[in-house]
């Protein structure tokens, strides 16, 4: 059997980076930056007070100086003369500066009489000006490739990019399979179960940044199951969740094998998550992931997830682990490489006794999966070990 890490580099061999498309600004957060794009203008466009008060010259910046207010500058409503000794321009945050003043004197430094002001406290040393560019200029790039958040969009649209160059979303067929299976809501017949690691999984390649479509449950026959690859065409990757393994109901590889499915592996040395098989079908990549509740939903974060970056363009990477403190002792690992469900809190991480791999209760609870190599001899209490974030 393969180690976690070489099936990880077959996947990656089944994808690459997805086409560009253009998307409203509206429609951009969350989705990949394909490549560099550059500020249209500067901003500010103009130097521009920081504060509400009075726009004069800093040499004339001192206590008891006297000014005689000479017109108005608001946001969207500059002032069109020039300030001259002696003379002050009422002034709002985010105005622009007018000509011949370099400092604002915020308000709560000036008593006004009229049209006469008086500098009725220190206005200090800070100017109240933002200069012009002072946050980005004209041709000021955003690098790429990075998946946009709500602050990269408003600097998008800071930026007047209306337009913006994403990775198109890999589509992702789901195909849940087994007689055994219903849909949530579906009343269930006595011997059956609901399907639900496609809809964990679905959340999760939503999550990543993927179009998962969930198609139809397929039974446990050829039939069914080619019926189901068939719906599945145009997918850039079909994930198949059960039927992987050696019973005589477990049909997959067969069904694919029949379509023309090129295998790349089947079978790695971890636990849970053994019996995955991977290849290309087509156009698409295929993953069939193992049926047990926790075994799918392990294998999505370990490989699905790093298949959806890479297909957006966010490179091949291994997902990133962290270092705990072992609570209690640990027995030592059998020859698959381990993933415990845990939690961590405070740098200390409580594995769960109960490692069954159907076990979605104890899943839910976990905040981490602990990574045991294979082999790894037993743990006394307070050992260092790594583990995934989930
Ligand atoms: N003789 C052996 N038996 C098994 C082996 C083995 O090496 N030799 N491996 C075991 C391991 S490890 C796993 S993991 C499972 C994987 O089996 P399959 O991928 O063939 O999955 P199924 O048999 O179809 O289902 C397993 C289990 O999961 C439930 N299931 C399936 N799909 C879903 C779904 N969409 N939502 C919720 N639950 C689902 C299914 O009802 C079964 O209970 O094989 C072991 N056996
Ligand atoms: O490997 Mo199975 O995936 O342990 O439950």
């Amino acid at each position: 059997m393969i180690t976690v890490e070489q099936a990880r580099a077959l996947l990656f061999d089944l994808v690459g980076p997805l086409a560009v498309e253009e998307v409203p600004l509206s429609r951009a957060n969350g989705r990949v930056l394909a490549r560099e794009v550059t500020a249209q203008r500067d901003q500010p466009p103009f130097d521009a007070s920081s504060m509400d008060g009075y726009a004069i010259k800093t040499t004339e910046a001192q206590k008891d100086s006297m000014f005689r207010v000479i017109g108005e500058s608001a946001a969207g409503h500059g002032f069109a003369g020039t300030v001259k000794a002696g003379e002050a321009v009422r002034i709002f945050t985010g105005a622009p500066m007018p000509q011949g003043a370099d400092f604002v004197v915020i308000q709560e430094d000036v008593s006004r009489n009229g049209d006469l002001i008086t500098i009725s406290d220190d206005p200090g040393t800070n100017p109240n000006v933002r200069a012009a560019g002072g946050d980005f200029r004209a041709g000021t790039a955003m690098s790429a490739p990075r998946r946009l958040r709500p602050q990269d969009i408003a600097l998008l649209a800071s930026m007047n990019v209306a337009r913006v160059p994403v990775t198109r979303k890999p589509v992702i067929a789901l195909i849940s399979t087994g007689d055994e299976l219903v849909m949530p809501g579906e009343e269930p017949g006595p011997d059956q179960i609901i399907a639900s690691n496609t809809f964990g999984l679905r959340a999760m390649l939503e999550e990543a940044g993927a179009e998962p479509r969930v198609l139809p449950i397929a039974r446990d026959s050829h039939a069914s199951l080619e019926t189901a690859f068939d719906l599945a065409r145009g997918a850039d990757m079909i994930v198949t969740i059960g039927g992987a393994s050696v019973g005589d109901h477990d049909l997959v590889g067969e069904a694919a094998g029949n379509l023309g499915l090129k295998r790349s592996f089947y079978k790695i040395a971890m636990r849970p998550g053994k019996p995955l098989m991977a290849g290309r079908m087509g156009d698409a990549a295929m993953v069939g992931l193992p049926g047990n509740p926790v075994s799918a939903i392990v294998c999505g974060y370990l490989f699905l997830v790093p298949m959806v970056h890479a297909m957006l363009g966010l490179g091949a990477h291994t997902p990133a682990l962290l270092t705990a403190r072992v609570k209690g002792d640990l027995g030592a690992n059998g020859p698959r490489e381990h993933y415990m469900r845990a939690v961590v809190k405070d740098g200390v991480a409580t594995v769960f006794d109960n490692q069954d791999s159907a076990m979605l209760g104890v899943l839910a609870v976990a905040n981490a999966l602990v990574v045991r190599p294979p082999n790894d001899p037993a743990l006394a209490d307070g050992a260092e070990i790594s583990y995934l974030p989930i």
